[in-house]
C-alpha cells in the first residue's frame, strides 16, 4: 500500500456546544482521487478548513507528507502550503485584477517570480483547461461561472501542487459544464500524479472522478469504499444520502 501523503487522525472540533468532527480518519495517496460525500453541516467544510490548516482542530493529527501541519510554522508552513493547491467553492477570484494575474497570483506574490515569466506560466496553464492566451487580459466579470471555474483551477495547479483540495467544483454549473470541469479534474490529477480531495454534493461527479469516495456523517467518516461500489454500500446512511430519498435515518437539514 502507498504511504498516505495526507492522513488526518481522531481529528475533533467543537464551536462551544457544536461538536463537528468527533474523530474523523482519513487519508489520501499520491494519484489517489478521494472524494467526500455528506448532508449540508455534516462539517465537510471545517474538516478541509483543519486540513489546510486554516483552522486548528481540538483534538487529533493532521499529518502532511508525515509532518504535523497543526504544528508548523513559518517557512515549514510556507513550504507546506506551497505543495498544496485549493480550488475554493465560490472561485474567490479577486476582481481588479485580471485574469492572468489571479492565476499567476502565488508565483508573482509567494515566489517572488518575474511577471513575465508568471505570465507566460499563467497563459501556459489556461491552455490546460482550454482557455486562449485572448482571455487572460479579461476580468472575472467579463466571464461566464463556468470559464471562472476553469480559471481557478489553472490559479490552483499553475504551482504544480502535490496535493488539490476541490470544494464543490461542479456547484451551480450546467451538467454539460460540469462534466468538462470534471473532466479537467481527472486530467489534472492524473497528469501531475497529485493526490485529490474532493467535497461534492453531485453524485454523478462523485462517481467520475473518484477512485474513492468516503462519506462523513455526525462527524466521523462512516464509510470509506471504492466509488463502484457507493450504490451497493450495505450501509443504509450511504444509502440514502446517494440515492437522495428524504425517508431514512438521516433526517433533511429543514
Ligand atoms: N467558524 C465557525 N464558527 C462556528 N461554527 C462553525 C464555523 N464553521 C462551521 N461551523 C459549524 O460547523 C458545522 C459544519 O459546517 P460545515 O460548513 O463544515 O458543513 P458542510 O458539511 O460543509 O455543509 P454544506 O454542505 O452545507 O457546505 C455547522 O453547524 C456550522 O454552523
Amino acid at each position: 500500500m502507498t504511504e498516505p501523503l495526507l492522513r488526518l487522525e481522531g481529528v475533533e472540533k467543537s464551536f462551544g456546544k457544536n461538536q463537528v468532527l468527533r474523530g474523523v480518519d482519513i487519508d489520501v495517496a499520491r494519484g489517489q482521487s478521494l472524494v467526500i460525500i455528506g448532508g449540508s453541516g455534516s462539517g465537510k467544510s471545517v474538516m478541509l478548513k483543519t486540513a489546510l490548516g486554516l483552522m486548528t482542530p481540538d483534538k487529533g493529527r493532521i499529518l502532511f507528507g508525515g509532518d504535523d501541519v497543526t504544528k508548523a510554522t513559518g517557512k515549514t508552513r510556507e513550504k507546506m502550503r506551497a505543495r498544496i493547491g485549493m480550488l475554493f467553492q465560490s472561485g474567490a477570484l479577486f476582481d481588479s485584477l485580471t485574469v492572468w494575474e489571479n492565476v499567476a497570483f502565488r508565483l508573482i506574490n509567494s515566489e517572488g517570480m518575474r511577471r513575465k515569466d508568471a505570465k507566460e506560466r499563467a497563459i501556459e496553464t489556461l491552455k490546460k483547461v482550454r482557455l486562449g492566451s485572448d482571455v487572460g487580459a479579461l476580468y472575472p466579470a467579463e466571464l461566464s461561472g463556468g470559464m471562472q471555474k476553469r480559471v481557478s483551477l489553472a490559479r490552483s495547479i499553475i504551482s504544480e501542487p502535490d496535493l488539490i483540495f476541490f470544494d464543490e467544483p461542479t456547484t451551480g454549473l450546467d451538467p454539460i459544464t460540469a462534466d468538462a470541469i470534471n473532466d479537467l479534474i481527472l486530467e489534472m490529477v492524473r497528469g501531475l500524479g497529485a493526490a485529490a480531495v474532493t467535497i461534492t454534493h453531485d453524485m454523478a461527479s462523485a462517481k467520475k472522478i473518484a477512485d474513492e469516495i468516503a462519506m462523513l456523517y455526525e462527524g466521523e467518516i462512516i464509510w470509506r469504499g471504492p466509488a463502484a461500489n457507493v450504490y451497493a454500500s450495505g450501509n443504509e446512511y450511504v444509502d440514502q444520502f446517494v440515492n437522495g430519498r428524504a425517508d431514512g435515518p438521516i433526517q433533511p437539514a429543514i
